[in-house]
């Protein structure tokens, strides 16, 4: 069932000199289970506030708090992913920063630990934006990245679901738990970051918007930043996170624009997700359609946290 987009909480300008807001991905996560998913974005919001405090730059702040969820098993990013239509992990991740416009993202890649770190380091290359499967794993070699055993980043909780989504017991397609962040620094620059195992029982190659500048992942200093989670599919063909940018260029609040896109998402194609944004001015916001979606904010200004 599609549910209203409800606006879940604005804060105005009260991230300080620097902020970064994080988000456990948009879905329906059980009561009981929904504050074990809050600490996990409080603790990556708290390990990136901290590198913000010690003069990190935005970027680096993003790249560590998805790291972070990265290796959060709870979460469907990194160790824990949701798995393919043949039981095997298919990271998308992707990153990027405002003030150039620089980016990076890999997809439908097997065997490392924090696809981020692979985005950023497409980013820092500068070459090419995308890196796909086979190609993206051997740039990853190439930069120093340490492949790991496939079984390692699967948990008994994906097999689960996966075995429940094949035999017809449970929802199959998108499960919650993809991972975003979006920070500002004291120099102003803005980075936008999201990772995701993409969704549950996909077929083999099948690549979500997490990955995708646009779409999942956005950063723009004359606009804003924005990470976006739900229906894939749905956020491609709306290109999600820019239109959210566009909307804050033209002054809509953060949370205003996460509004209309996850209403738009509703209305023009009948799927649910979620949005963190924050705009040039520091301010921060989020929406979701989905029963949940776990966030934290940490800054200059102290720190919240929801879902
Ligand atoms: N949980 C998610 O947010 C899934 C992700 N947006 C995808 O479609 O790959």
């Amino acid at each position: 069932m599609v549910t209203e987009a409800t606006p879940i909480h604005t804060q105005g300008a009260a991230g300080g000199r620097y902020c970064v807001l994080v988000h456990g991905g948009a879905g329906n996560v059980p009561l009981e289970r929904r504050a074990l998913h809050v600490e996990g974005c409080l603790r990556a919001a708290r390990v990136a506030a901290e590198l913000l405090g010690a003069g990190g730059s935005a970027l680096d702040a993003v790249e560590r708090a998805v790291r972070a969820l990265e290796d959060d098993p709870l979460f469907n990013a990194g160790t824990g992913a949701s798995l393919n239509e043949e039981g095997r992990v298919e990271h998308d991740a992707s990153i990027m920063e405002g003030r150039t416009l620089r980016a990076g993202g890999v997809c439908a890649l097997s065997g490392f630990r924090n696809p981020v770190a692979i985005a950023r380091a497409v980013l820092e290359d500068g070459r090419h934006v995308l890196y796909a499967a086979g190609g993206a794993a051997r740039f990853a070699l190439a930069r120093g990245f340490t492949s790991v055993d496939e079984a390692s980043l699967v948990t008994e909780a994906a097999r689960a679901a996966l075995h429940v989504a094949q035999s017809g017991q449970g929802p199959t397609g998108w499960a919650g738990g993809t991972v975003g962040a979006v920070a500002f620094d004291a120099t102003g620059l803005r980075a936008a970051a999201t990772s995701t195992g993409g969704t549950l029982n996909k077929r083999v190659g099948r690549v979500g918007d997490s990955p995708l500048i646009g779409a999942g992942t956005y950063a723009d200093d004359e606009a804003g930043a924005v990470s976006t989670t739900g229906h894939g599919e749905a956020m491609i063909r709306l290109g999600v996170a820019r239109a959210v940018a566009e909307h804050m260029r033209a002054g809509a609040s953060p949370e205003e624009a996460a509004r209309v896109e996850i209403a738009r998402t509703r209305d023009r194609l009948q799927a649910t997700g979620g949005v963190i944004a924050l705009d040039a001015t520091g301010r921060w916001g989020l929406a979701r359609s989905t029963d949940t979606m776990s966030w934290a904010v940490a800054g200059e200004r102290g720190e919240l946290s929801g879902y």
